[in-house]
């Protein structure tokens, strides 16, 4: 018996429901339109008013390109009317505010997502829609009731979603999120979720549809909050910035590790063991005790002249002031900012004793007066995160007295400067020390916390950066997306647990996600014989890709490399779809030139630029590539790769990144012989 068809006639009436829809869509935005700002009480609400209005007016725009929904789902509950929903990217209500489109975000979406024949959630039907060009070409119905009713086609749609080109930016995947990670993404506001998972199995989408399902979701606190993405370079962030703003979320910060911690100009590179050594948590212990040490215990009364008579606070009474304020978990400088009034009040009550009657403006100029300031700065210096630091840095005995039981003698000679800068504005600051000035400026006065932060790649954090995105949602949430397996700095994690107490967030769930929906089969086949030599334990994903993928092998004389790497390039751009060219850094120029003399027109990535323009073909240099994908990518010189890494387990950890970043065929060109661990089968 053939498998049925959908109705005759059933995408004449959907394209007819859509043409609706696109009417009440216009009717919201012309009634949005006339809304009059001008009416509104005073000024600045006026101006506030019409922000949010134009705002509005702009998310109702219609986009002729795609369609107002992909999906519908027919709920049957047991205790209510039969209905039925149409999914799209946003809502659309009509003239009465009836739903005409439901946003997938709203929590009747999700059985569009979940539902299945084992767990229903209501649902009788789901349709899946074809779309070409803003209009319906094709639908399919999964009947979840009866199985055997569904459309021979069922499942193609999603299939053909999977496998269509990638071309530019990354996209949403908002039509075709799988049950697994539509968990993930609707996780509560309160919980912090850990998502372990191979390469392309879907982590920085799935990060990024939760950043829109839970601004969608508690819109009012998290647009007050706020909401952050830390990716691990620019070009990554060129690559998924359109994602957000595709689901009508324009107001999430995008940051990299380096723009979150800008606390002045990184001047200097320095080993993996000292980067790694300053990345240690332990640095944390070191830190506070370097601000709190710098009290310094009162032996002498403080003394404020007044006109003809010297009021006196004597020693021990300020030295309970102070102990008091240390010990109320207060930031360093902001308990600071109240000892001149705790100091005042103390004088003002000696007053009182002599028989005066002062007021609070006597307290508040006895706190401003030049003696109070003065006594401030003897028992309580003033601190900033530039000078403590330097002083560790360059003051053996300043660090070895804040290192206490925590760093060996050889791990504080590692930390000290060679060559000490003369004064804190001349200090060559390395990365590393970036995470240190922002625990310090933590120490110093606290950081406000946003709503929730997304952090990708977060494999490559040390303790003291995950402790600096841990403070930036110390009363949010985050989700966390990562692969061990992918680990290329000395200092990357070994655990997530590890990771995510680091960041604060003990409590939380972790997720395994392990169907690959980017690399084909061969090419993930290929790579995941590197993984029992660098990350033993972990597993390869199961690739879910139709195309089995290919995978080319191109061996060169040394002379022949870059004619080799000319004529993969050139065969690769004979379709269309994206081409990565991923070669050690060091080899980008090269490789570079080759390509322009043949006259092969391409783009160059660097971790500062993703490149804007439109080219088929860009060469991007293997430091860079963690997070991208092309259609298609030619990887040159594998051993040159993991050569150019510091230890053999990075090197492959590095080489695993640039093989599995192609969706459809991954070419390798090498002179030199392979890495073993490739070579065995
Ligand atoms: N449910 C889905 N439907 C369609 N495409 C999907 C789905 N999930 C993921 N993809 C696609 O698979 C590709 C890989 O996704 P993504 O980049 O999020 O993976 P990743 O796990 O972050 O990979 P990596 O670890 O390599 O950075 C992307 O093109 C993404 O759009």
């Amino acid at each position: 018996m053939a498998a049925p068809a959908p109705p005759a006639g059933e995408l004449e009436r959907e394209q007819a429901y859509l043409d609706t829809a696109r009417a009440e869509l216009a009717r919201m935005r012309t009634s949005a339109e006339q809304l009059d700002a001008s009416r509104a009480s005073d000024a600045i609400s006026g101006e506030v008013l019409s922000r949010v209005l134009a705002r509005r007016i702009a998310s109702l725009q219609d986009d002729p390109r795609t369609t107002l929904f992909f999906g519908r789902i027919d709920v049957e509950p047991a205790d209510g009317p039969a209905e039925q929903f149409h999914i799209g990217r946003r809502h659309v209500s009509d003239e009465a505010g009836d739903p005409v489109v439901v946003d997938w975000r709203a929590p009747i979406s999700t059985a569009f997502y979940r539902a299945s024949p084992a767990d229903r959630m209501d649902v009788v039907l789901r349709r899946r829609f074809g779309v070409d060009r803003g209009r319906l070409t094709a639908l399919e119905d999964e009947h979840l009731r009866e199985p055997e009713q569904s459309t021979a086609t069922a499942g193609s749609l999603l299939a053909a979603e999977i496998e269509r080109p990638r071309t530019g930016p990354m996209r949403d995947i908002v039509s075709t999120i799988q049950p697994e990670q539509d968990e993930i993404v609707r996780s509560d506001v309160a919980v912090s979720v850990c998502v372990q998972g191979a390469p392309g199995t879907g982590k920085t989408a799935v990060g990024l549809h939760r950043a829109a399902w839970l601004l969608y979701s508690y819109r009012g606190r998290l647009d007050r909050s706020g909401v952050l993405v830390v990716g691990p370079n620019r070009a990554f962030l060129d690559h998924i910035g359109a994602v957000l703003p595709s689901l009508g979320e324009v107001r999430v910060g995008h940051a990299t590790i380096e723009s979150l911690l800008d606390h002045g100009r990184v001047r200097a590179e320095e080993p993996p063991e000292v980067a790694t050594l300053k990345g240690d948590a332990r640095l944390a212990l070191v830190l506070r005790r370097a601000v709190w040490s710098s009290l310094v215990p009162p032996t002498e009364a403080l003394v404020v002249p007044r006109g003809v008579r010297k009021w006196r606070v004597p020693a021990y009474e300020v030295r309970d002031i102070v102990d008091e304020l240390a010990a109320r978990g207060v930031r360093y400088s902001a308990a600071r900012d109240l000892l001149p009034q705790r100091l005042a009040h103390h004088v003002l009550l000696e007053m009182e004793r002599a028989g005066d009657s002062p007021d609070d403006r006597v307290q508040d100029a006895v706190a401003r007066s030049a003696a109070v300031k003065k006594y401030v700065s003897s028992v309580w210096p003033a601190l900033d995160p530039q000078g403590v630091l330097h002083r560790l840095w360059s003051d053996p005995r300043a660090l070895r007295a804040a290192a206490g039981d925590d760093l060996t003698e050889r791990e504080q000679s590692i930390l000290l400067w060679a060559e000490p800068a003369r004064t804190k504005g001349a200090a060559r600051w390395s990365r590393a020390d970036m995470a240190l000035l922002d625990e310090l400026d933590d120490l110093l006065r606290r950081l406000p916390s946003l709503g929730h932060v997304v952090l990708d790649e977060a494999q490559d954090l040390s303790p003291m950066q995950l402790r600096a995105v841990g403070r930036r949602c110390s009363t949010g949430s985050v989700t966390v997306l990562g692969d061990i397996a992918q680990g290329t700095t000395p200092w990357a994690t070994a655990s997530w647990d590890d990771a995510m107490r680091h960041l604060g967030k003990d409590d939380h769930d972790l997720v395994v996600l392990d169907r690959g929906f980017r690399v084909p089969a061969v090419v993930i086949e290929y790579a995941a014989r590197l993984l029992p030599h660098m990350a033993p334990g972990l597993g390869a994903p199961v690739s879910v890709r139709d195309n089995p993928g290919r995978l080319e092998i191109r061996p060169a004389d040394s002379a022949g490399l870059d004619g080799e790497v000319v004529t993969a390039v050139e065969r690769a751009a004979g379709a269309a779809g994206s081409i990565g060219v991923i070669v050690a850094d060091a080899n980008v120029d090269r490789v570079s030139r080759a390509l322009g003399a043949a006259g092969v027109s391409h783009g160059r990535l660097d971790r500062d630029h993703g490149d804007d323009e439109d080219h088929q073909v860009e060469v991007v240099p293997a430091s860079v590539a963690k997070g991208l994908e092309f259609d298609r990518t030619v990887v040159v010189e594998p051993a040159a790769i993991a050569a150019a890494e510091p230890d053999e387990r990075t090197g492959l950890r590095r080489l695993y990144v640039v093989l599995t970043r192609a969706v459809s065929e991954l070419t390798i060109v090498h002179t030199e012989p392979l890495p073993e661990a490739l070579r065995a089968a």
